[in-house]
Formats: C-alpha cells, structure tokens, sequence
C-alpha cells in the first residue's frame, strides 16, 4: 500500500458532518480498510478535512490527555495542535540524530496511512524535539531524554483555509471488525468540536497572582565573571565565538495553565513559531521563538543566520537608527558572521546548491531587533531532516564557532543544565521532510515554577554589561506572558 492515497472529495471550507460520512463510505476508504485487514502493518492512520477550527481550541476541549503538542506560525498560515501517545520514538546521546532518522524509517513498515486529502501534511506525522547536548539531561528535563517524538492519538493541522484532522490507531488493540467502528466513533467525536466550545464552559477567572523571582541578586557578579571568562578564552585562542545562557526561575500560586500561555505567545509574537510541548499534566516546554532551524520539503531546505542583536526604539526615528547600528556594528556582524559561514560549510556535503544574501537584514519583533540572513538549499536525494538537523545543532547562533571547540566549554562556563533550550524542536513525516526551530525564547514549566533561559552570543569585544542587558530583553516573552496568564479555570 501507498502512503498517499487520495479519494475523490472536493474540499469545501465548510465540510459537513454528512460530508464527513460520505468520505468515509466512498469506495476507495472501504478498499482501504479490506487491505488495511489484510496488513500486518500495527498501526493506521487515516487524515481527513474537517470544519474549520482553531487547533488551540481543540486542545483545550480535549485537555484530557498527558501528552499535547502545540505549534505555530501565524505569519506563515500554519498550526497544528495534537495530543495522546500511539508511538514514541526515543533516543540520547552524540549519535541520537542518525538512530531518529533509522527509526523513521523503520516507521514505514509500522503504519498504514490513509488520507482523503491531497496535501504535503496529510498523513502520520511525528511530534517532539532532541536536547541541546549529546549528553544526558538531569532533574525535570529528564522527562524530556535526548530525543523524543510522538505519533499522536489525534492531531488537527490548520493550514491556511485547510484544517485536517489525522487520527492514529494501534490496530493490534481491536480485532479487524472492531476497526472501523473504532475510527467512525472516534472520528464522530471530533466532528462537532465546534459545538463542543459552548458545552464545554469554561468559564476563566483572571487571578492576579504575584510571580516571586528567585533571582538572587549575585547572578550579574556571577554572569560578568562568566562573560569575561569566555572572553580569555577567546583571546587565548580556545575559540572564536561562544553562546553563553543563564536562566531565572520564578515561582506563583498557581500553576499557568499552558494552553492560555501559548495563546498569549502567539497573540504577541505572529512572527515566532509559538510552541508547546506538554509531557504530562505538571510539566510542559513553552515559547516563541524567532529563530527556524530547518524547514525542508521537496528536497529544498531553508534555514537563517539568527545573531547580533539590539533592543526596540520607542520611537520610530530611534528604531532606524537602532538598526542601523547593528548593520554597522563590526561585533555584531562578525557575532552573525560566524553563524552564516558554519551553516554553509556544514550544509555543503548534503547539499547541491546552497544561496543566501551577502548582507544579512534586520528582524525585527515586539522586544528585540537581529540580524537575519535567510539561506536556502538544494538538497541531495536520499537525506532526512534529521541528518541536516545533526549537521546543523547547534549553529553558532546558539554554540559557537569553531563548534566543538566552543560547545565543549559551555556546561563548564554556564553550569546550567540547557535540557532542551536552544536545541531542536518540530515535526516530521514519514518521508524524512518536516520543520524544526531553535528553542530560545523558552521556559520549562513544572507544577508553580517555571525556568526561563536566555542566552547570547560572546565574541572578543563583547560588554558583560550589554549582554546582561541582552538577557533581560530575551526573558521578556516569556515573563510577560506567565504574568499575563495567570488565569485558571473554576
Ligand atoms: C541564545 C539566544 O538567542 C540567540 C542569540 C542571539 C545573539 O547573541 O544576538 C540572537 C538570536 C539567537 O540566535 C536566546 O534568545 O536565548
């Protein structure tokens, strides 16, 4: 069996739940599910359109489950929302890019996947994220290992005007005539998700619960003897550049509820890709990030030099010339510099052709400004994400340059346990195409507490002073929404 298989619906933007049926009676989904009898594959998966939803909505109305997963780029059209645990694909350590990627092919031969729709994202996709270091992660970030991906009960992509629903069952659970009732109930429970909002009543009440920062106030001494450390080491020739983060904990009465915070990422920062990974009910890995580390289909491969960065002016004037000295700015631009050479040299073995822009522009968002150098690339035949991604993590934008000369000093500088700030986090396919974005910007929560990271780039001139400046500014996304979001419901 193929893994695209269309039938012959026409999309409406309003599919009715009658619709729904017919598609489910039409032929060539009966033909499936004789072969699907047959199949000695153990799972299935059958992607259908549904009616228009918010996919942050439906994970709130199904907010039953332990495992959920949210996603999005509103500036790009696109979100995805998901939730339950049909398979997981796990793995630790320097070679956990390569094993995902065995694994995903391995996966072919598990699922049997049935899809009315002609689009790239129809079809069993896979959910989750790696660490920041090959090595293994303690404490909380523990439950989140060194690699870890979901194959969702249920997932719901809104792309554009196209909302798809795709469902996952372990067949070996049912015996084959109780299949197909599975997936009709099952599909029926998601046909009226939009009644499902007035039912469900949740009515928020707004609590103004005050955040204590447990910040102690040494952190600065302790962050400028950071910085200057990093600094000797530079002009001693250990490396030529090294990303250097520190996190805050803040605690409140509380726990957020997460699916609020994520709306109000994505509310602020259209222009990020706003994520949620929730591991169970008490824990969940939360942000906007600007920074895309891999989007790759059709064998074209797009991803950024993300570095060198300024705050917002308050006027419009201020602003310009804010930018236009990070333009000029030789630290900056040899700070982005780094991070645009290492991702050419990196991606040369995979790739055909490589293009980007001499200069790098301006992104701007709410808090900051940085400089940007979108690059593309053709890819050769055969690679994975997975394997760009290994050439990639971390970029200098986040490590530093030369690569191993500089990400081995980071634990020993930090003494923070990164987990899976600024590592990779995304979705893929079968297929081995999908979208990854780098992490920052990003907090872990568990039960009251939440640790937000923030870090940035030090190079031979840089000011302790105006970094720790830099990490408030990139604290800010997160904090202000965890103190805006303090609302539960009763
Ligand atoms: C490391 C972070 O951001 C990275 C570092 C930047 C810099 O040093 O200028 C800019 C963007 C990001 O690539 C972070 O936000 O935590």
């Amino acid at each position: 069996m193929e893994f695209n298989r269309y039938m012959d619906i026409q999309y409406s933007d309003h599919i009715t739940p009658t619709e729904f049926i017919e598609a489910l009676d039409s032929p060539s989904f009966t033909d499936f599910l004789k072969e699907v009898q047959k199949s000695k594959k153990p799972i299935l998966t059958v992607t259908l359109p549904i009616a228009p939803i918010d996919p942050l909505a439906a994970l709130e109305i199904n907010h039953e489950f332990e495992q959920q997963f949210y996603w999005d780029h509103p500036e790009n059209d696109i979100s995805i929302s998901a939730a339950g645990c049909i398979r997981e694909l796990k793995s630790t350590g320097k070679d956990r890019f390569s094993d995902i990627s065995d694994q995903t092919r391995l996966m072919k031969q598990e699922i049997e996947a049935y899809t009315a729709i002609k689009h790239s994202m129809a079809g069993p996709l896979f959910l989750g994220g790696y660490s920041f270091s090959d090595h293994n992660v303690g404490a909380v970030w523990k439950k989140f290992g060194g690699a870890r991906f979901v194959l969702p009960e249920w997932m719901i992509i809104r792309n554009g005007k196209f909302h798809l629903l795709t469902l996952s069952i372990n067949k070996e659970s049912y015996t084959s005539d109780e299949i197909y009732q599975e997936i009709i109930s099952r599909i029926t429970d998601f046909l009226n998700l939009s009644g499902k909002l007035q039912d469900r009543g949740m009515r928020e009440t707004t609590k103004t619960s005050i955040l204590c920062t447990l910040q102690s106030p040494e952190d600065k001494g302790r962050w400028i003897k950071k910085v200057d450390q990093a600094r000797k080491m530079i002009a001693n020739h250990k490396f030529e550049k090294i990303v250097l983060a520190r996190s805050v904990e803040v605690e409140s009465r509380h726990k957020p509820v997460f699916t609020l915070l994520t709306h109000q990422l994505r509310q602020k920062y259209p222009e990020c890709f706003n994520f949620m990974i929730q591991k169970d009910s008490e824990t969940a890995f939360i942000g906007a990030t600007p920074e895309r580390l891999a989007s790759f289909r059709n064998q074209i491969f797009m991803t950024e030099g993300l570095a060198g960065s300024t705050s917002r002016g308050r006027s419009a004037i201020e602003d310009e010339l804010l930018a236009n000295d990070l333009l000029m700015s030789s630290k900056d631009r040899e700070e982005h510099q780094f991070v645009v050479k290492a991702i050419q040299e990196n991606l040369e073995p995979l790739s055909e052709k490589i293009d980007h822009p001499t200069n790098p522009q301006i992104k701007k968002l709410k808090n900051v400004q940085h400089l940007f150098t979108p690059i593309s690339a053709s890819i050769k035949k055969g690679v994975q994400i997975h394997d760009l991604i290994r050439e990639l993590h971390p970029t200098p934008a986040v490590g530093g340059f030369p690569r191993e000369d500089a990400v081995s000093h980071i634990h020993e500088i930090e003494q923070l346990d990164r987990g899976w700030y600024a590592a990779p986090i995304g979705w893929f396919n079968l297929n081995g195409c999908g979208e990854f974005a780098v992490a920052i910007r990003s907090a872990l929560l568990h039960e009251n507490r939440a640790t937000l990271y923030a870090g940035c780039g030090i190079v031979s001139d840089s000011d302790p002073e105006k970094e720790w400046k830099e990490t408030l500014l990139k604290f800010k996304p997160m904090m202000d929404s965890l103190t805006g979001a303090h609302h539960h419901y009763e």
